[in-house]
């Protein structure tokens, strides 16, 4: 790992040309950043809705007979502009009208991994939304195992090991949450933990105290969406009433000195999508994101991609962008990658080989 500044990373691979005496290049001269293998980082936050790029939406609609309301791939793209959550949670839902079997689900989880496999995510822990399958008459085995039969190969097809979140929208109610939990439960679904997303505003953590507590006694982690464009009372409310392992986002903490210490003091894992704040305007530029004061502040941060395919860009993405228009630091960019790793739910042998591998990387 070095620690020198971040220098912009193109995208662009430069061609192979060994630094030989010979080839006119001098020997010093360093590989630019942008060839170097990505960060191995643990992707937290994500939800496998969210990856589901235009051409899968326009391959799995023709496949399953859906006449979907956009004549092209441009005209769907025309609509990825969001003034808030909401707006984007209407596509968001609207698009997941084109899964429909197994199959449909399945072939989504591999599109993300095999993504996020150059992207460098070496570990992915993600959401799926149940409840919005249930609402169009898919049953929960359908979309539970179309995902986990992808991710129980995982780790020997991309090298990525994987958890599967059962995350509950929070604009239901919360009897709705505790009766797909139940049935979850009973199916004995491979999840590891549950999460609360969706419409933020007006849905405060305090409405599921009785779900996050069978979670806990169910003996599943917890995580919440809180602080995305909730205030920061909702952070306080998910950490004292839901009993959460980590927060989903919580840029908005920093409108609360004393939380921040708080969540300082508890080493508490914030996972924050920076495009995503972006594109829904929870902030106005990626200049103005409080990522970097959340760093100076000693916050636990990770970086993540939330809704990749449509935010405009994977966890690499991200950090490139990070680096390119923030200047973010090499530093703080491993940094970062480190805390992903620890914040993670994977069994301590998983994270020593990953914070090896993270020391091991030449970043
Ligand atoms: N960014 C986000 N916030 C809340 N709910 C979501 N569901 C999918 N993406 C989300
Ligand atoms: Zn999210």
């Amino acid at each position: 790992m070095d620690t020198n500044d971040g220098v912009a990373a193109t995208g662009d691979a430069a061609p192979d040309s060994p630094a030989t005496a010979t080839s006119g290049v001098p020997e010093f001269v360093e590989v630019p950043e942008a060839v170097q293998a990505p960060l191995p980082v643990a992707e937290l936050h994500l939800h496998i809705e969210g990856t589901l790029e235009p051409e899968l939406i326009f391959a799995l609609a023709e496949r399953n007979g859906i006449q979907l309301p956009y004549a092209d791939l441009d005209e769907l793209r025309s609509r990825y502009e969001f003034t808030d959550l909401q707006s984007f949670l209407d596509l968001y839902y609207a698009n997941m009208a084109v899964l429909r079997t197994e199959q449909d689900f399945a072939d989504m989880t591999r599109a993300y991994l095999s993504r996020a496999a150059l992207a460098g995510v070496r570990h992915a822990e993600i959401m799926l939304d149940p409840q919005a399958h249930l609402s169009r008459g898919v049953a929960l085995e359908t979309c539970v195992n179309g995902v986990a039969s992808v991710l129980a190969v995982s780790e020997q097809e991309f090298g990525i090991s994987t958890l599967l979140i059962a995350a509950f929208l929070r604009d239901l109610s919360e009897d709705s949450a505790l009766e797909v939990l139940e049935k979850l439960l009973a199916m004995d679904a491979p999840i590891a933990g549950i999460g609360l997303d969706s419409a933020e505003v007006g849905n405060p953590p305090a409405k599921f105290e009785r779900l996050f507590a069978r979670a806990k006694d169910a003996g599943l982690h917890r995580i919440a969406h809180a602080g995305e464009e909730g205030p920061p009372s909702y952070i306080i409310d998910a950490l004292e009433i839901l009993d959460v392992e980590r927060i989903d986002h919580g840029i908005r903490c920093m409108e609360d000195p004393e939380l921040v210490e708080r969540l300082v003091n508890e080493l508490m894992p914030l996972t924050v999508c920076p495009l995503s704040n972006v594109r829904l305007r929870a902030v106005d530029t990626l200049n103005e994101h409080p990522l970097p004061a959340m760093l100076a502040a000693g916050l636990n941060v990770s970086v993540n991609s939330d809704d990749p395919a449509y935010f405009g860009g994977y966890v690499d993405d991200n950090f490139a962008q990070l680096r390119s228009v923030i200047g973010l630091s090499e530093f703080d960019c491993v940094r970062m990658a480190a805390n992903s790793i620890r914040s993670s739910f994977a069994s301590d042998e998983r994270k020593a080989e990953l914070l090896a591998e993270l020391a091991a990387s030449g970043h």
